[in-house]
């Protein structure tokens, strides 16, 4: 189920020319990327592609090589609590909940930026809490119940289920009040079930009013929740548009399955790795120049004869017994 937008939506985030370099490794480049109010975009790619380090670069984690972010049209300082202060609401990968907390206290934390007493206020309780407190308290749950997690609020975080965790950082997340959320591979590691909950969460999220930026790897989730879809590959933005576009472009099929197509990010040192390997190649097979250089080929040849004809012959029957189903 996915909504079209308006075109008067208001731009939320604006990355724009975001590069990120790390010594000779530019695992980012030059990206643009623009996520509107009301929208849920999905962000792909094979691993190593540069998905997290984007992320990293809009939420003040690192500061970009070259490039701006804005949100809501003001350029972003570069440290992460600003950052969620100003709107930018984020998850990991890796689960980072405070595992001896409970699940009330970790949506308290994840308030911090929206209370003026602070993180440790929340933590040590202190007596100048009051109303405030109170009124962090009642909001929490409100987001508790929300993920459907309220009945578990004084449980220890370790001890909920793993899509139960997941489900928490999403609501410790939404405790700043953001504007603009991105998950990063939110259902990595979920059963079918869970997913598919986490896909009805999410478009409730999005239906409260929150923009959505979302990492992840399961396809058939990312192009049923998605309005729009942007793929990169070797740090370059390969595509973006309708999930019907991105998921039927040979390009992104392409980088998924590993073949290398005309203009692909990298495409020119493949080209060079192949031709250095090409040219070995064929000095390695060259006709030897002497007839004492023949005879001593010749020999090799010879003497690997038997050690190769031994090696397919244990292979086959490895796999002779493997069909009987024997081998163990
Ligand atoms: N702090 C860092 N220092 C050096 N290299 C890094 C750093 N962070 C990421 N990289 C490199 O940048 C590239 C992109 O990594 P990144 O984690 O952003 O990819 P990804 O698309 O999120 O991958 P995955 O889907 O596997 O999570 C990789 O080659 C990675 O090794």
């Amino acid at each position: 189920m996915t909504t079209t937008t308006t075109a008067t939506a208001e731009t939320v985030l604006d990355a724009r020319g975001v590069t990120m370099r790390f010594g000779g490794l530019t695992a980012v480049k030059n990206v643009d990327l623009t996520v509107r109010s009301g929208e849920i975009v999905g962000l792909i790619g094979p691993n190593g592609a540069g998905k997290t380090t984007f992320f990293n670069c809009l939420t003040g984690l690192y500061i970009p090589t070259e490039g701006e972010v804005r949100y809501k049209g003001t350029v972003l300082p570069p440290k992460s609590y600003k950052v969620t202060a100003a709107g930018i609401a984020r998850t990991f990968q890796n689960i980072r909940l405070f595992n001896n907390m409970t699940v009330l206290e970790n949506v308290l934390v994840g308030r911090h930026t929206r209370t003026k007493e602070g993180l440790w206020s929340a933590l040590l309780r202190l007596p100048s809490f009051g109303r405030a407190e109170q009124a962090s308290r009642e909001r929490a749950m409100e987001l508790l119940e929300f993920i459907g997690l309220d009945h578990k609020a004084e449980h220890l975080a370790r001890n909920l289920p793993y899509g139960e965790q997941r489900k928490l950082e999403i609501a410790r997340a939404l405790a700043s009040d953001p504007g603009l959320i991105l998950l990063d591979e939110p259902t990595a590691g979920m059963n079918p079930q869970e997913t598919r909950t986490t896909e009805e969460l999410i478009f409730a999220i999005r239906d409260k009013g929150i923009a959505v930026l979302v990492i992840e790897h399961d396809m058939r989730f990312i192009f049923n929740l998605c309005d729009r879809v942007a793929c990169l590959v070797q740090g370059e933005k390969l595509i973006e548009g309708t999930a019907t576009e991105v998921q039927s472009d040979e390009r992104v099929v392409a980088a998924y399955l590993g073949e290398p197509f005309e203009g692909a990010p990298g495409a020119e040192e493949v080209a060079e790795v192949e031709a250095a390997e090409a040219s070995q190649t064929a000095e390695a097979t060259e006709t030897p120049e002497t007839p004492e250089a023949a005879e001593a080929a010749e020999a090799t040849e010879t003497a690997e004869a038997p050690e190769t004809a031994q090696v397919t012959e244990t292979t086959e029957a490895h796999s002779t017994t493997s069909t009987d189903g024997e081998a163990k």
